[in-house]
């Protein structure tokens, strides 16, 4: 056993974002699946327009707690908080209109569909249609179609995609099928912003783009973001709080400097020295 190092009491939130309600504050989560326990006291706080990471080993629990967070698994014990109102009781779908969204690790978009309608799928909990305007095809219809239009281009604009608009998700390149998961998750206008690997299977470039354009997402919408990612370039570049999980508990919180130096989390990565 490692000797644990005492976790940091203090806040590691962006300190312009003291002042507001935090978007997310999970206490004691956990969720056990029959006798394994996957994630466990559970304890973390973002701020209102901060970029988050959640790192780990393999099997520590990352995509387990974004399962928790949307609701994909209710949680064994504990509470989360999303702009200061817990979400028990809430399904996948509410969380997602109360300002909860998602990317998967695996690219999950409609592949058949065009770029312009996977986005419009994302902004169908925007733009409200009525059954009856939209069987009748009323003027009304249209008006709210001519809106998703154009919001759909403007949101594939921040990732130079409105060229795009009319291909088939399925026929583009790996890494613009990635971009076009996180515009897709934007257009349901989140408050908070889960990542699952969003880097995984891009190059170098495409990974350096990402991180200027994940900033971007944040400046532009005002919005928290948490990723999780093996790319340690990335984490230690754009995450202003990082947050370390290890079989499924938090073993370390800070930024990335904080990080980088922790004793617990070296050990964590690169396996326990040899005594003597
Ligand atoms: N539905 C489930 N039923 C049983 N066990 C599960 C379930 N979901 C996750 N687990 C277990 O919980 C643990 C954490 O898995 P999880 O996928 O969250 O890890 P991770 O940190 O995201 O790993 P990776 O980096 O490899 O994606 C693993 O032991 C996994 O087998």
């Amino acid at each position: 056993m490692s000797k644990m190092v005492p976790l940091p009491t203090n806040s590691i939130i962006p300190e312009r974002d003291l002042d507001k309600i935090p978007v997310l504050e999970t206490r004691h989560l956990g969720i056990d699946f029959g006798g394994l326990t996957a994630v466990d006291e559970f304890n973390l706080t973002i701020g209102r327009t901060e970029i988050a990471g959640l790192i780990g080993p393999n099997g520590a629990g990352k995509t387990t707690v974004f399962n928790l967070l949307t609701k994909v698994y209710q949680p064994t014990r504990g509470t989360i908080l999303l702009d200061g109102k817990e979400t028990s009781g809430m399904s996948t779908v509410q969380v997602n209109q109360a300002g909860i969204a998602r990317t998967f690790q695996n690219i999950r978009l409609f592949s058949s569909l065009t770029v312009e309608e996977n986005v419009k799928i994302g902004l169908h909990n925007q733009v409200k249609y009525r059954t009856v305007s939209g069987l009748l095809r009323l003027p009304s219809y249209w008006n709210q179609e001519k809106i998703a239009h154009e919001r759909a281009l403007e949101l594939l604009s921040i990732f130079n995609m409105e060229d795009l608009a009319g291909h088939r998700a399925g026929s583009l390149p790996y890494g613009a099928q990635r971009r076009l998961e996180i515009v897709r998750a934007l257009a349901t206008n989140p408050s908070l912003l889960l990542l699952d690997e969003p880097a995984a299977g891009m190059n170098p470039s495409e990974t350096a783009e990402l991180m200027e354009n994940i900033t971007k997402i944040r400046d532009t919408f005002q919005i928290a973001i948490m990723l999780i990612e093996h790319d340690m370039n990335l984490v230690m570049g754009i995450c202003e709080g990082i947050c370390v999980l290890n079989y499924g508990r938090i073993i370390a919180k800070g930024t990335a400097d904080e990080i980088k130096r922790n004793p617990v989390v070296i050990e964590a990565y690169l396996g326990k020295k040899k005594e003597g």
